[in-house]
């Protein structure tokens, strides 16, 4: 999918000036709360009306002011999932689904109703209403309802940010799993680099209402690294092993991980930070972190007043992070082997 916006918009003093393509299927729109993630999508969508410029979308012209086009938003084919769930209490489960699926034309019904209710797990709350589920079950019906109006392109803005951690992490996968199975683009907005990481590859940075960078949401989770509170996350799916006494030990690379906070499933995904990783040059003689691995650097790169350190131990990776002096006397450089303790109880469950 091609999206192309050269816009300019002025709403009260706020002035947005977008003059960007976007290319691919999972697209992160990333800015700090006001920035115009949200006006940048509204205009894409039709929501709002540009003062001047031209949209379009794989070619198709929505909006053009030299060429007075306007494609009203129901025509444009564009569904949204926004924070809140915005279903109809008066409506069963069921019932909401099947609006988004009535307002389709029947050539463009390419998602059928029992594929999705399996693929967003609904069926146990297709005759539940709206007010007696949770907010997770809501934000999957809300996503359900957008994607049986058979759109050409999804947009999700900030469709976590009222949930809590646990459930936020749990939608995530149906969130990637309805795109890849339906084939259905999405514009992912989020303000959190996690999440932007998980749900998109190439992101777009809006700051200040003007488009400030084109990137992958790796390369940006590395270059925020410094100024993020957390660092940089290292996110691990991880294979369980064995119980460990107290702690769950869990295959990575060519070694094991000990973490306290595991569980019984096979897998778990977990979040590291960066700053919770210490690097030592000789093997420590007795440290009380319960993680303690050899692995060798295989990338260095530079974030504020940090290096950020690429370290491999088989196929696992993490990053780590060192001021500029630390990184001086460790002698760290692509090549170089050091010790990596980590203590359990650094790591968070997500998954
Ligand atoms: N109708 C309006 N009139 C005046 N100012 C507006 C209007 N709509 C939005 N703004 C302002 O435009 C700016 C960008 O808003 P927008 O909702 O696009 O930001 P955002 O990046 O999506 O933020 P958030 O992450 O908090 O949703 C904000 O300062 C907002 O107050």
């Amino acid at each position: 999918m091609e999206i192309r916006i050269a816009v300019e918009k002025q709403l009260g003093s706020f002035s947005l000036q977008a003059d960007v393509t976007m290319a691919g299927e999972r697209i992160g729109i990333f800015g700090a709360s006001g920035s115009g993630k949200s006006t940048l999508v509204g205009l894409l969508a039709g929501l709002h009306q540009p003062d001047r410029g031209e949209i379009s979308v794989d070619g198709h012209c929505f909006f053009s002011s030299s060429k007075t086009i306007d494609v009203p938003p129901e025509q444009r084919r564009i569904a949204i999932v926004f924070q809140q769930h915005c279903l109809f209490p008066h409506l069963d489960v069921k019932a909401n689904l099947l609006y988004g699926y009535r307002r389709s034309k029947p050539e463009h019904r390419s998602i059928d109703f029992e594929t999705l209710v399996e693929v967003l797990n609904l069926r146990e709350l297709l005759s539940r209403g709206i007010n007696n589920l949770s907010g997770g079950e809501k934000q999957r019906v809300a996503l359900g309802r957008a994607l049986l109006s058979n759109p050409r392109l999804l947009l999700m803005d900030e469709p976590l940010s009222a949930l809590d951690d646990t459930l936020r992490f749990q939608i995530i996968p149906y969130l990637k799993r309805v795109s890849e199975q339906m084939r259905i683009p999405y514009l992912f907005i989020s303000h959190s680099l996690v999440e932007t990481r998980l749900m998109a590859e190439q992101v777009v940075v809006v700051s200040g209402g003007a488009i400030v960078a084109q990137t992958t949401s790796e390369q940006l989770a590395r270059s925020r690294m410094d100024e993020s509170p957390v660092g940089y996350i290292n996110l691990l799916k991880l294979t369980r092993r064995r119980k460990a006494n107290d702690l769950y030990a869990y295959s990575w690379g060519a070694d094991e991980l000990l973490i306290s906070a595991g569980s019984d499933q096979p897998e778990a995904l977990f979040e590291l930070s960066s700053k919770d990783i210490i690097l030592c040059k000789k093997h420590p003689e007795v440290i009380s972190a319960r993680n303690l691995l050899k692995c060798n650097v295989i990338n260095t790169f530079n974030s504020g007043n940090k290096v950020g350190v690429e370290l491999a131990s088989g196929d696992g990776r993490l990053v780590a992070e060192v001021v500029n002096q630390a990184a001086d006397e460790l002698d760290i450089g692509v090549g170089s082997e050091l010790y990596v303790a980590i203590k359990a109880s650094a790591f968070r469950r997500r998954g």
